[in-house]
């Protein structure tokens, strides 16, 4: 098609991913040559001109995609290789991305994004000069295979390379200290000390001197030296978490400290040098604080060089289901029991929940659940008062309102209406109560009922939890 087609390879032992690739890539303009093993392709590059652009699959009879991508990289250093895999956790993408890899593409792919990133590569092949990447083995494991996570994966892989300030976004509970945890492991500071501190937890007036040290005598109670999370970091990372809640002051110190590199130990004369990769993280919208005066911009600027936004849970359900057997698996494994199930309605009640508690919420009750739950498979009904809710999160109560009608339809259960009602009546007077601080009339009045009839349905709603 055009005069100077570039010349991709594609590496792939499954014929049906090799053929409709193939085809996409040479309807898009480009010269395919296709190849069932990584030693085939090894074979040709030692007979033929090298392609401009190779996409090469992981597993595959005799050496894997890996290896391949090691011997290409000995060979042709400057050979873009794109890895195909269909496991897309932290581990497998940093591994390719360790091994040079200049993309990682995820499968089942969507052709025009493999051509789309043909053409990007190739495009910035002039400048594509970087020096391959090298990082310590994973540990934690991040489980998600929505496409947010996906793309949070192939984030992770990147950016563990370059000791770039990360900020990471994202509601409570959705993983941003295990994404920190994942940047520091897959990065060449994985051996170093990886140290947390969270802004909120601690009193405003210890924060200096737990982030910078101090000597002995700095201050009133400070018998001993003591040395900062800045300093026992060094070579490593320091996560910051809930970065919005640093009181003013500090945050102009951390300003300064972030652009020069060195600090005094409160009360301190000896200038401490550190070499510290700082990962931030929020669940607050920090621009607003900024906007508010809460939070210095210049600050926001200096930690906001990368950006990882932390999609929360209900914005990828389709993680749900393995999230959880993931917990139920290791609370199993904790109290050495067999690992217990979710029956289909009480997934599908997990399924429809709003998660305002995100990840750590599913955490939890996995565990209770793993404890409590009296048989091995988990029920609709075991769930029962068992899902919080709150916040925005009650704009979905009718959703787990009708998962809950149709288990209790499946389960032949008679009379529905009227326990719904029950239930429904039992949930706005508990949280009338609750907001009243036990008083019936203001509860009734906030209810728009008459006293009576809480009264009356006080009766009636204690009843056991089960219908
Ligand atoms: N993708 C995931 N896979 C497995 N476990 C996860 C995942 N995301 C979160 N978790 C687990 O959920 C819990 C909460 O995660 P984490 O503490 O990282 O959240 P966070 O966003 O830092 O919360 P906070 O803002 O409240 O500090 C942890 O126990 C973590 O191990």
């Amino acid at each position: 098609m055009s005069n100077e087609a570039a010349s991709v390879w594609v590496v792939d032992d499954d014929r049906s991913v090799r053929f409709v690739l193939a085809t996409a890539l040479s309807d898009a303009g480009y010269e395919v040559s296709g190849f069932d093993s990584a030693d085939a392709a090894l074979s040709a590059l030692g007979s033929r001109p090298a392609p401009q652009l190779l996409f090469t699959d992981v597993r595959m009879p005799g050496d894997d995609g890996l290896v391949l991508l090691e011997k290409i990289k000995q060979a042709h250093p400057q050979l873009p290789v794109v890895v195909m895999s269909a496991y897309t956790d932290v581990a497998s993408t940093a591994g390719a991305f360790r091994g040079g890899a200049h993309e990682f593409l995820s499968k089942p792919f969507d052709l025009d994004e493999a051509v789309g990133l043909a053409a990007r590569v190739l495009g910035e092949r002039a400048e594509a000069d970087a020096a391959p990447p090298e990082v310590e083995p994973a540990g934690d494991v991040l489980v998600g295979d929505s496409p947010a996570m996906r793309q949070l994966f192939r984030a992770i892989g990147r950016l563990a390379q370059a000791p770039l300030t990360v900020l990471i976004t994202g509601e409570t509970g959705t993983g941003k200290e295990l994404v920190a945890r994942a940047l520091h492991r897959e990065s060449p500071r994985a051996r170093q000390p990886f140290v947390a501190l969270n802004t909120a937890a601690i009193p405003a007036e210890l924060l200096e001197s737990e982030l910078f040290g101090h000597e002995a005598g700095a201050f009133t109670g400070a018998a001993r030296r003591h040395i900062g999370r800045f300093e026992q970091a060094h070579g490593g990372t320091l996560f910051l978490d809930e970065i919005g809640d640093m009181p003013a002051s500090l945050q102009t110190r951390l300003l300064r400290v972030l652009a020069e590199g060195e600090f005094f130990r409160v009360g301190g004369r000896e200038l401490i040098r550190v070499d510290v990769r700082v990962i931030a993280a929020t669940h607050q919208d920090l621009e607003t604080l900024v906007g508010e005066g809460r939070f210095r911009a210049d600050l926001l600027h200096r930690l906001d060089v990368v950006r990882l936004r932390l999609p929360p849970l209900r914005e990828r359900r389709g993680d749900v289901p393995a999230l959880a057997e993931r917990f139920l698996h290791e609370a199993a494994e904790k109290f050495a029991a067999p690992a217990k199930r979710f029956s289909k309605p009480a997934t599908d009640r997990l399924l429809a929940h709003h998660w305002p508690g995100n990840v750590r919420e599913l955490e939890n009750l996995c565990w209770r659940l793993a404890a409590l739950a009296p048989a091995d498979t988990i029920t609709g009904a075991d769930l029962d008062g068992m899902l919080q809710s709150g916040g925005p999160a009650s704009a979905d109560w009718d959703a787990v309102l009708k998962a809950w009608a149709r288990d209790q339809l499946a389960a032949g259960t008679a009379d529905l209406h009227a326990k719904a009602r029950e239930r429904f009546d039992h949930a706005l007077l508990e949280a009338a109560l609750e907001h009243t601080g036990g008083r019936r009339t203001e509860a009734a009045t906030r209810l728009g009922l008459g006293r009576n009839t809480v009264t009356r349905k006080l009766g009636t709603s204690r009843r056991p939890r089960r219908t």
